[in-house]
Formats: structure tokens, sequence, C-alpha cells
């Protein structure tokens, strides 16, 4: 574990990930481990997994990660030409909704959950900027199981800069990251157990 965090820059609550056109915030802790691991179990049994679609030069493919929308009634959301319609909040989501509430001091109407059952699956350069989400809106990642290397690229000038994500951490994106910056969940050839990350989000076209 401690090998897999030598590159890492050693980040805290306090401190800007980025150098300009945006604001993201680590924290390394918000949910404590013992939770972390039966809140793994539950959210890997209960929720209705599916695999992804997605366009790749004009091809649509299909990942091995896979995902699962959660929201308020009406939290539509439309990405890679796929419109996905909300599954209801569990008590554990709304737990964990209201610890990502509390840290970005934001209310959420919903939520992807991503499930990387190995460092062979990732995530490729994008930004959380679809239509439906509100632009000056945080996203905030929460993070449980496997360490998993996370990456920032900007836009214009393709400077970088990465931190590894840990079981329990959650990151904040405060706007207008997504308009600046690519990230990337990266593929890693490093044994590593599989991972559930929550993106919190703020649907503002909620359909009736
Ligand atoms: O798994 C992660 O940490 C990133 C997920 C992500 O970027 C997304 O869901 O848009
Ligand atoms: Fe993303």
């Amino acid at each position: 574990m401690q090998a897999l965090l030598l590159d890492a820059p050693s980040v805290n609550t306090g401190m800007n990930l980025l150098r300009k056109d945006g604001c993201v915030y680590y924290h390394p802790s918000l949910i404590d481990p013992i939770q972390c691991t039966s809140l793994f179990k539950q959210l890997f049994q209960s929720l209705p997994w599916q695999a992804d679609q997605l366009v790749m030069f004009g091809k649509q493919i299909t990942t091995e990660r896979k995902v699962a929308w959660v929201g308020d009634q009406g939290c539509t959301y439309t990405y890679s030409g796929v419109k996905k319609y909300p599954e209801p909040w569990t008590p554990e989501l709304l737990e964990i909704k209201a610890l990502a509430e509390d840290i970005a001091q934001w209310q959420f109407n919903s939520c992807l959950l991503n499930l990387y059952h190995n460092g062979s699956e990732g995530m490729g350069w994008h930004s959380d900027n679809e239509t439906e989400l509100d632009p000056l809106a945080p996203i905030v990642s929460v993070s449980l199981g496997g360490v998993r290397k996370f990456g920032f690229k900007h836009r214009l000038d393709k400077t970088s800069t990465s931190l590894f994500l840990e079981d329990g951490s959650a990151l904040i994106m405060h706007a207008p990251t997504q308009a600046h910056w690519n990230h990337s969940l990266l593929k890693t050839k490093t044994d590593v157990g599989p991972r559930i990350n929550l993106t919190f989000r703020s649907i503002q076209q909620v359909s009736s």
C-alpha cells in the first residue's frame, strides 16, 4: 500500500489541487474504514449494476465497468447517447449523500455510481459537463474500496496533476473545474481490489 502512494502528491483538506481555472479539494477520510467495508458490500449487493454504453470513434461499446444511476424522481441523465432513469435512494446512499452535502455545503439530487472490478477497468478523459448538470454546482466524488489514481488535465494548456483516491475519501470539484479540466480514473497493472465510486451531482432540469 505504501509503495502505491509514493508518487501521490501530499494533499490535505485545505489545499486546492488545481493551479488555475477550478477548485478541487481532497478529504482523505470522510467515512471510517469499518463503515467503508460494510457500505461497499451493501452497495455491491443491492444496486442494479449495469454495463455502461460508450460511443468511441463512432462505435458503441459496452464497458466491463458497471454503473448505477440513483436520484430524485425526474432526474434523468443522458450521456454518450443513453438516457438513464434514476433508481430510488437507499438508506445507505442517503447517509453518504448527507456527508457529501455537509462537506460541500450543497444539496444534491442525484448520484452516479461506478463499479471497477480491478485495475484493468478505468474511465477515460472527460469532464462532467452534460447540459442537465447545474454548471455552478460542485460534484462530490466518494470512493470505497481499492485505492486508484485520478488525474486532471487542463483542456487548453494540457498541464496535469494526479492523486490517489483512498477508501473512504471524498474529492470535491467546484465550479468552474468541469469547464476547464478533464479528469480520468487511470488504469493500473497493480493488483488492486474492487472499487465503488459515487459522484453526487445536481441535475438542473428535473422532468415531471
Ligand atoms: O471513478 C472515479 O473516480 C471517477 C468517476 C467519474 O469521473 C465519473 O463518474 O464521471
Ligand atoms: Fe467524471
